[in-house]
């Protein structure tokens, strides 16, 4: 089975595919960008992918909800992977020697108070954590590191500098599963939302007390610009539940107080 990821074989979208469905079944389709990745399964050419959601640290990655929301994919499942991002260069290098740092965006962020702490040092956006690993790798480039995963230094032969440079030692990234259908498991407890709502005093508390009725758990609120209305806003909620018949239950009733009411999956939490 082929599963589009963003980033190349090294990457933490790789570690997650890998931790979702194994390493010998699957077979990644490496995509450099999240439009690119969403494109794949629209096009046919993956059933499925693997897209990072949000950080712990770096907070929600939004375009990604966009694409999500405006191509009506389904979440049919998440995982939560530890991220470690590890400095690495070419052997013989040093902290001291490294003049730019490449790698993903979302994982710089994460690492901000390291790279606050070595300013000398100059930041550059690339697709993944891994690819800029390979390239510095492959073309012998001096001066310049990369961020990668644990193991990813090995895989490219290059050296680790300082390990575990994130902002904080806990740090996670939830990754989500989509596809053009949603999935039929049996095992679901958790589901995300969106809806909005009417720019009326109490019509989100409204919403709220109807999941808290139900007995269901807010995990997270999300909200999101609705582009072709300035200034207005659709939210993204993720809900835990022990019955399915009460999330249906909610999912009624919050139809009947919200605007455009879309389930964006039901699914198996990733957390135990
Ligand atoms: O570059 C990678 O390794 C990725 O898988 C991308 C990505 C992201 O999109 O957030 C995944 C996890 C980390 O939070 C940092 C970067």
């Amino acid at each position: 089975m082929k599963i589009a990821i963003q980033g190349i074989k090294g990457s933490n979208h790789y570690k997650a595919l890998t931790e979702l469905f194994g390493e010998t079944d699957v077979e990644a389709l490496e995509c450099m960008t999240f439009q690119k990745l969403v494109q794949a399964i629209i096009s046919d050419e993956c059933e499925k992918g693997v897209m990072a959601i949000e950080n712990s640290i770096a907070g929600s990655i939004l375009p990604n909800y966009r694409l999500i929301l405006d191509h009506d994919l389904q979440v049919t499942a998440e995982h939560y992977l530890n991220i470690s991002h590890n400095l690495v260069a070419l052997t013989g290098q040093k902290l001291e020697d490294l003049k730019e740092v490449r790698s993903h965006q979302m994982a710089l962020h994460q690492c901000s108070h390291f790279f606050g702490n070595h300013s000398h040092i100059h930041l550059v956006e690339d697709v993944d954590t891994a690819l800029p690993a390979q390239q510095l790798a492959e073309q012998r480039l001096f001066g310049v590191g990369a961020l990668v995963p644990k193991g990813t230094a090995e895989l490219y032969n290059l050296k680790v500098i300082v390990e575990d440079v994130q902002n904080y030692s806990a740090n996670e990234t939830r990754f989500v599963v989509i596809e053009k259908l949603g999935n039929s498991i049996k095992e679901v407890n958790k589901a995300t939302l969106k809806f909005e709502i009417a720019h009326e005093s109490g019509s989100l508390a409204n919403v709220l007390n109807v999941m808290a009725d139900h007995g269901l758990n807010l995990t997270k609120i999300q909200s999101i610009p609705i582009p072709e209305e300035v200034w207005k806003y659709a939210f993204i909620v993720d809900v835990a539940f022990t019955s399915l018949e009460h999330f249906q239950d909610a999912f009624k009733a919050i139809s009947n107080l919200s605007i455009n009411p879309t389930c964006v999956g039901q699914y198996k939490s990733g957390k135990s």
